[in-house]
């Protein structure tokens, strides 16, 4: 560790804003990491669904960590403006969302809740009188059976595909709405999942339509008065991807018109709450032991090796970069991705006399990375050659290996 500042060579600092898992914690090696919930100018930030914007940005934060799928609690482009990757646990979660969803999918068919509730109600009556009221009334709890009946899923990513496996399952036909649908979720989805070239057809199909895809500005109030315009008179709607994809108001005018037959949500909210129809869970979708644990471990795991090695794996605001550490000493730099960067890079290190000995750069839309080895370590000089390149957003040497 010759020649490594001191500063830098200090224990990274991670900052936690939400419950974090135990064992996720535990994955940060003692004598390099400190983790508490205080520090005020952290090297990286780990949450869940707290609410983080740019008044978090400090020049030592080097990344933040959301250990779950949803980033909309982030303000993403302030971060990498910074040149911050924000990184998430795409799929840790998933099998939680995918079991509630099977609830759901129960509790929208089946006179469940509004059974049980009347059950407890009886509980004045003996068991003789308890027992005929029961067989005189219970028609009316009957619902209706999921086998046969059409699954639409909107988002086809690491929850919908396996929502949508389910569904087939369970006798279920699916179709599918996903308009960004990636090479490897496409992949992973059951061939027999019919695709739908928009949101109407998938709506004008749907006895059930199940929501999976992000908050964005795109997608805020996805599901309006249009949609449920288009929507099968009784379809039951599924939301367990975000509050603002539905738009509430619209939701209740459909209710109250008969045009959805229920709506399931993990995002309740005022207007929603005393509605008949409307089933709302706080937000509960991934809060298991299992995914919390997932998320946690996969959320740590990402941080360590970003800090230590500058690889970049599920930011969602940075480009895939992994490069196998074989030595020498390693800088990672984040440029705005315009021409002539890199010949700029490369040609102050030319001017040290440092020798490049691997290096892999990509971008992704604005933002570009690159992790570069030297044969020998350099010195502060060219780390502020370098910052001070026009469109360079970060500097950062790596700790040796
Ligand atoms: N209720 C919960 O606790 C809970 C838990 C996990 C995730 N979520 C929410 O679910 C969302 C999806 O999670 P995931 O892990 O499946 O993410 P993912 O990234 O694997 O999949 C999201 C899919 O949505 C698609 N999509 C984007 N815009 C779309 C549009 N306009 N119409 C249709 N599809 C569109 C994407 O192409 C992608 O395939 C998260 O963003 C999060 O908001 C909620
Ligand atoms: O986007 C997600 O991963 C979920 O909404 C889970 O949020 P939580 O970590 O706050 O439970």
């Amino acid at each position: 560790m010759a020649g490594w500042p001191a500063r830098e060579l200090r224990m990274f600092h991670i900052q936690t804003l939400n419950q974090i898992a135990v064992c996720g914690l535990e994955r940060f090696p003692r004598e390099r990491y400190e983790v508490a919930s205080e520090f005020s100018q952290p090297d990286a930030i780990l949450l869940r669904s707290h609410r983080l914007g740019a008044e978090a940005l400090h020049p030592g934060l080097k990344a933040v960590a959301r250990a779950g799928a949803g980033v909309n609690n982030i303000t993403v482009p302030a971060f990498t403006a910074a040149g911050v990757p924000v990184f998430n646990t795409p799929g840790a979660n998933a099998n939680a969302v995918k079991e509630l969803v099977l609830a759901a999918l129960l509790l929208g068919s089946r006179g469940i809740l509004p059974g049980i509730d009347w059950v407890r109600s009886l509980t004045a009556l003996d068991e003789q009188a308890m027992h005929a009221t029961i067989e005189a009334e219970k028609k009316r709890f009957r619902g209706q059976e999921l086998t046969g009946r059409t699954l639409g899923v909107v988002g086809l990513g690491a929850i919908g595909s396996r929502v949508a496996e389910m569904a087939l399952g369970l006798g279920m036909q699916v179709i599918g709405f996903d308009p960004a649908l990636s090479v490897d979720a496409a992949w992973r989805l059951p061939h027999q999942v019919r695709r739908m070239e928009s949101l109407p057809a998938l709506m004008a199909r749907a006895d059930y339509v199940t929501l999976h895809l992000p908050l964005l500005e795109s997608t805020r109030h996805l599901l309006g008065r249009e949609a449920f315009s288009q929507a099968r008179p009784g379809m039951r709607l599924l939301n367990f991807a975000r509050d603002g994809i539905v738009d509430d108001a619209a939701a209740l005018e459909a209710l109250r018109a008969g045009r959805l037959a229920a709506y399931l949500t993990d995002f309740p909210s005022p207007a929603l709450m005393r509605e008949p129809g409307v089933v709302a869970l706080p937000h509960l979708g991934a809060s298991t032991g299992e995914s919390e644990e997932n998320c946690a471990r996969m959320a740590a795991d990402q941080l360590i090796d970003f800090l230590e090695h500058g690889n970049i794996v599920n930011a969602v605001n940075f480009p895939t970069l992994v490069l196998e550490r074989s030595g020498g000493h390693r800088l990672a730099v984040s440029n705005r991705n315009v021409p002539k960067m890199l010949g700029q890079l490369l040609s102050v290190l030319a001017d040290a006399n440092l020798n490049v000995l691997d290096m892999l750069n990509r971008s992704r839309e604005d933002i570009a990375y690159n992790l570069l080895d030297l044969e020998t370590a350099p010195d502060a000089t060219v780390l502020t050659r370098l910052a001070a390149i026009e469109g360079v957003v970060g500097v950062r040497r790596l700790p040796p290996v």
